[in-house]
């Protein structure tokens, strides 16, 4: 499990007076108000930014927010600028735009600590198709690169790949070299015993996430929608539950590759089934062997959190990627928060290292206000799952060797 060799990280360099162009995943979401309803991704990026602040650098910070087609207003970066400017300490000056006129005389006149916001450079399509020619444009007003933005390190994207190629150095900021060391790092090098917890909706989008982590660990624990594809494939009835049809042969070979590499695999022996999808459903808790006709299992039940909980005990480090269960619904809540108070009690109590692979699980976490007790949280999405796929970002690819 890697994303190749060492990046350059911000050092000792002389960055007084110099302009540094910091690619931030500033893509937080915003309500119909335009009120930020979640600054995780602001705070993360903080630390990387005051840091050349405080070293007297002038920072041209560029992100991108949601997937607009063109300029779209809904889309601007401008509701941003309050509340990083209350965490850096410092009042941001917001361009109109991301390249041209306007931006080279902004940053031209930046002071030494001061802090340009660029517009969303998904305003322009060429971003996506990471164009060589707008890359340039970006990489214009400044005189080095720092790629903090690891939400959006898995886009080859001209912000984050093509960049790179127009200035240099070009290195990691301290919140991508962060989520390496974590994702990659304890990852690949595990205090032992070593568990990894996988849930989710579907099997198929977790696949690459479970081959590559049943080479590494001592103990898999499954849950959420993708545990019905295995129980059908071991000839349960699963009644109205989720299930890939097509994937029935590919969840009974990664029993039987658990079983060769000696992991021990636990699926959960009881689950909550409902009658319906739906927050006020009628539910019951069932041996997954007996599960009822036209009834959905919507979580993991009390043997299920017990089995998984005693095994987590004997663990130092733990990687936990997707829901256990329908925790959006109160009801079907209680697989996802047993396993995120586990982990938060085994990180304070143990020291053992707990790593929330981002997406929903981040979501679950910090709905039950866990969020601060575990060691690492991910701040991406697809980016941790790709990392934890074993596979290369090209966002750090791109970057300078160490
Ligand atoms: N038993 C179940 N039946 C149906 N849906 C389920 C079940 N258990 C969990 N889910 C749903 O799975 C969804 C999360 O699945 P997903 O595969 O997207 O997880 P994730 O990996 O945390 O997210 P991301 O892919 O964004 O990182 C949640 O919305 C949850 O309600
Ligand atoms: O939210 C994310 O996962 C990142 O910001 C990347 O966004 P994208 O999926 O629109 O590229």
């Amino acid at each position: 499990m890697a994303t190749k060799r060492s990046v350059g990280t911000l050092g000792e360099a002389d960055l007084r007076g110099k302009k540094v162009f910091v690619r931030a995943d500033l893509n937080v979401p915003l309500d119909d108000a335009q009120k930020i309803t979640d600054d995780t991704r602001i705070r993360a990026s903080v630390p990387t930014v005051k840091f050349l602040l405080e070293k007297g650098a002038k920072v041209i910070l560029a992100s991108h927010l949601g997937r607009p087609k063109g300029v779209t207003p809904k889309y601007s970066l401008k509701p941003l600028v309050p509340r990083l400017s209350e965490l850096l300490g410092v009042d941001v000056v917001m361009a109109n735009d991301c390249i041209g006129e306007e931006v080279e005389k902004l940053a031209a006149a930046l002071p030494e600590g001061g802090v340009l916001l660029l517009e969303n450079v998904r305003f322009y399509k060429e971003e996506e198709k990471n164009d060589p020619e707008f890359a340039k444009k970006l990489a214009a007003v400044a005189d080095l690169y720092v790629n903090d933005a690891f939400g959006t390190a898995h886009r080859a994207h001209a912000s984050t790949e093509g960049v790179t190629k127009f200035l240099k150095p070009a290195v990691a900021g301290f919140l991508m070299q962060k989520e390496l060391d974590y994702l990659v790092g304890a990852v690949a090098n595990p205090k032992k015993p070593f568990a990894a917890i996988v849930g989710g909706s579907k099997v198929s989008t977790k696949i690459g996430v479970i081959e590559s982590l049943l080479a590494k660990v001592d103990v898999l624990i499954l849950g959420g929608g993708m545990i019905f594809t295995f129980y059908k494939a071991q000839g349960y009835a699963v009644g109205k539950s989720l299930v890939e049809e097509d994937k029935l042969e590919l969840a009974t070979s990664l029993i039987e590759k658990a079983k060769a590499k000696g992991v021990s695999l636990l699926l959960p022996t009881d689950v909550v089934v409902a009658d319906k999808f739906a927050a006020d459903a009628e539910s019951r808790t069932v041996a997954a062997s007996a599960i009822p006709d036209g009834w959905m299992g919507l979580d993991v039940g009390p043997d299920a959190i017990k089995t998984s909980s005693e095994a987590l005990d004997t663990c130092n480090t733990i990687i936990w990627n997707g829901p256990m269960g329908v925790f959006e619904f109160e009801k079907f809540a209680a697989g996802t928060d047993a396993i995120a108070k586990k982990l938060a009690d085994l990180t304070t109590t143990k020291g053992a290292t707990t790593i929330i692979g981002g997406g929903d699980s981040v979501a679950a976490v910090e709905k039950a206000g866990l969020a601060d007790k575990m060691s690492h949280i991910s701040t991406g999405g697809g980016a941790s799952l790709e990392l934890l796929e074993g596979k290369t970002l090209p966002g750090v690819l791109a970057l300078d060797e160490a």
